[in-house]
């Protein structure tokens, strides 16, 4: 991509520039400076009216436009003009209160719902559904009726009996973008909620919310003439575009022209906000959605060699009788149970398994992100020493991203659409080690180079849609790297990359970890990188870790018959010529996990004691532990060595 259109690109993929260019549209700039127009000459009313509103000429009644009189007099022969600048200070000024409410509650209300979801939002939903049932005109006729000479707070009244139908507006668009990869990323690494809602959630819902608040304005407009029409409005002998509109209906027979300046400008004022929420529309319309499905690149590259990693003994993360309980169909469900697991310092450790088995619910139980209504509900879960589970949501937010980073499966999902890769990862940069601008950039290029992208400089010019998968892994993993964390947790990070970009990806991340003595829990399915990268792996069945040991002994002597049905499904154990071996049936939903072994019913050694209770954990041999009750019979003239550690 030459540099030319990297620069439209960029110049058509940033939410500000857009909004600016599309704002600089005739069909923007006429409603603008429409607008402009209205309230500069309200608010000089008092500097640029030829008249008082209130002085009145009774030789020069209902005259029509004239040199004296640009826009005619009314029956009391005051200036229309005069009134007209004036008025719009009281239309105005009110259709900004309902507005300014309306952006207060409905607005705030449906990003801070939507965004902490759980009993807020829960709450919130309740209120704003109550309030939907509430009839806005009938309300506000009662509001009229008791403060009525306070129209500030019937302004406010109504502001408050609109919002819900914004609130839920703004409630679902930022439910979904919290649903992004990218938000969950900003969570990781340890950005605070008032940074990630207003740098990544709210530009992605700002355009909906301005042409909602829009048409709102012009409707506040009308609404406000209507009871000044009413005679709700502000008392005689301020005058108000709707007085103004009611008194000329009242003597339309002698002076119909009467109508004409009042009934313009307000009816110019609300399509000019119409037509303001219409550019914005479109041009929110025009951005382009990030392309995920883009193609990965393979470079024809030698697998890298293996390098020597530093491992201690002393464990930076130890997870012991845990289980974690999220919210299902029928209640609470537990999905992990009594869950042993340690990881010393830069020690590399796999947790592998089959889809739904709770791989990916054990790493983000660590880093404290369950979904809405999980919890972890027993056990202990200690990291350098200290509980996790005792730690405190402020605790987590700033253990997460420094001392322990996650990367994902989706890189290009990870990454805010909306921002440059310099942007995003010179954002963590600076959280995590402040300093200037010039040493924030040459940190971020050095992290860029760090994870070996080419042309760092150009690289961070990017928007994550125009780069590869492998690319924007990189990317990930230097964000990952930003705050320099003692724990990685790679949850499938080379799921979606071609096998030669795997490789690479592997490479960088074994190169990283030696390099920086960093630990990494690696969450994968696939046992052809658990044999290239770990020591040591988990295996992970039906949120039980059936089997545990040094990697080289899983594959040599695979002490469980879930480890060893996982092993024949490899295709490079398979007989040249020879089928798959695949283990029959599916993994449980935990709903209807058995009561002893959980993969009983898919195993050929299953006896009718496996089925009776829950089983123990055995440790045949030092530091290789089993969760079978047949253990000894998956080793031809098996070892008597049995020791039941539960
Ligand atoms: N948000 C959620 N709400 C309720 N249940 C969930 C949620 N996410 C996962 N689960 C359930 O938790 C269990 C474990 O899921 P988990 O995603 O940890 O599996 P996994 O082994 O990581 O699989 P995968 O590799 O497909 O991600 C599954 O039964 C799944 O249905």
């Amino acid at each position: 991509m030459t540099a030319g259109i990297e620069e439209f690109v960029a110049r058509g993929t940033r939410p500000g520039r857009r909004w600016r260019t599309a704002l600089r549209r005739p069909l923007a700039l006429l409603p603008l400076g429409y607008l402009a127009l209205l309230v500069a000459g309200s608010a000089l009313a008092p500097v640029l009216a030829p008249y008082s509103p209130v002085a009145t000429d009774l030789d020069q009644v209902l005259a029509g436009p004239g040199r004296a009189h640009w826009l005619g007099t009314d029956a009391l022969g005051r200036d229309v003009l005069t009134r007209l600048m004036y008025g719009g200070q009281v239309s105005l000024l009110h259709a900004g209160i309902v507005v300014a409410t309306v952006v207060g509650v409905g607005v705030t209300g449906g990003i801070v719902a939507g965004y902490l979801d759980g009993w807020f939002d829960r709450a919130f939903t309740w209120v704003v559904d109550v309030l939907l049932a509430i009839p806005v005109l009938m309300t506000l006729l009662v509001v009229l009726t008791v403060v009525g000479e306070h129209q500030t707070v019937v302004m406010v009244a109504l502001g408050v009996l609109v919002s819900p139908g914004l609130a839920r507006v703004v409630r679902g668009a930022t439910l979904a973008v919290r649903k992004e990869l990218y938000v969950s990323a900003a969570r990781v690494c340890g950005l605070p909620h008032h940074r990630i809602v207003t740098a990544h959630v709210l530009p992605r819902i700002a355009g909906p919310i301005i042409v909602q608040v829009s048409l709102l304005a012009g409707g506040a407009l009308l609404i406000d003439a209507g009871l000044s029409y009413l005679g709700f409005g502000a008392q005689p002998p301020d005058p108000t575009w709707g007085d103004m509109i009611a008194q000329a209906a009242s003597v339309i027979d002698r002076q119909p022209w009467l109508l004409v300046p009042p009934g313009v400008v307000l009816g110019l004022a609300i399509l000019a906000f119409g037509l303001l929420g219409d550019v914005v529309r479109d041009a929110t319309a025009e951005h382009p959605e990030p392309l995920r499905d883009r193609l990965h690149r393979a470079h024809r590259a030698p697998a890298p060699a293996l390098t020597p990693r530093k491992e201690t003994s002393a464990a930076l993360l130890s997870l012991r009788d845990v289980a974690v309980t999220l919210p299902g169909a029928h209640g609470d469900q537990v999905v992990v149970e009594d869950l042993d697991l340690d990881i010393g310092r830069g020690e590399t450790v796999a947790l592998v398994g089959e889809s739904g088995c709770g791989k990916s619910i054990t790493g983000r139980a660590i880093l404290d992100l369950l979904p809405a209504g999980g919890a972890v509900t027993a056990g202990s879960l200690l990291f350098d020493g200290a509980d996790l589970a005792l730690a405190g949501a402020r605790a987590m937010r700033r253990l997460r991203g420094s001392r322990i980073a996650l990367i994902s499966q989706d890189p290009v999902g990870a990454l805010d659409p909306v921002f440059t890769v310099a942007h995003q990862v010179g954002e963590l940069v600076r959280l995590r080690h402040g300093g200037s601008r010039a040493e924030v950039r040459e940190r971020t290029l050095g992290l860029l180079d760090d994870v070996n992208l080419p042309e760092p400089e150009l690289v961070g010019r990017r928007y994550p849609h125009e780069l590869s998968g492998g690319m924007a892994q990189r990317v990930a993993i230097a964000m990952a790297l930003a705050g320099e964390p003692s724990l990685l947790i790679a949850d499938e990070p080379t799921t979606a990359l071609d096998v030669t970009v795997q490789a690479e990806v592997l490479g960088l991340l074994r190169r990283l970890q030696a390099e920086r003595g960093m630990a990494i829990l690696l969450i994968t399915h696939d046992w052809s990188v658990v044999a290239g990268f770990c020591r040591r792996a988990y295996v992970m069945y039906a949120g039980h870790i059936v089997e545990s040991g040094v990697v080289g002994d899983l594959l040599a002597r695979p002490r469980h018959p879930y480890t060893e049905g996982l092993l024949g499904a490899m295709p490079s154990r398979a007989r040249r010529g020879g089928r798959l071996a695949a283990i029959p049936g599916t993994v449980p939903e935990p709903a209807h996990w058995p009561r002893g072994c959980h993969f009983a019913p898919r195993c050929a050694l299953a006896t009718a004691e496996c089925a009776e209770a829950p089983i123990p954990v055995f440790e045949p041999a030092t530091g290789h532990r089993t969760r079978c009750l047949h253990h000894i019979k998956l080793l031809p003239g098996g070892e008597r060595d049995d020791r039941a550690t539960a």
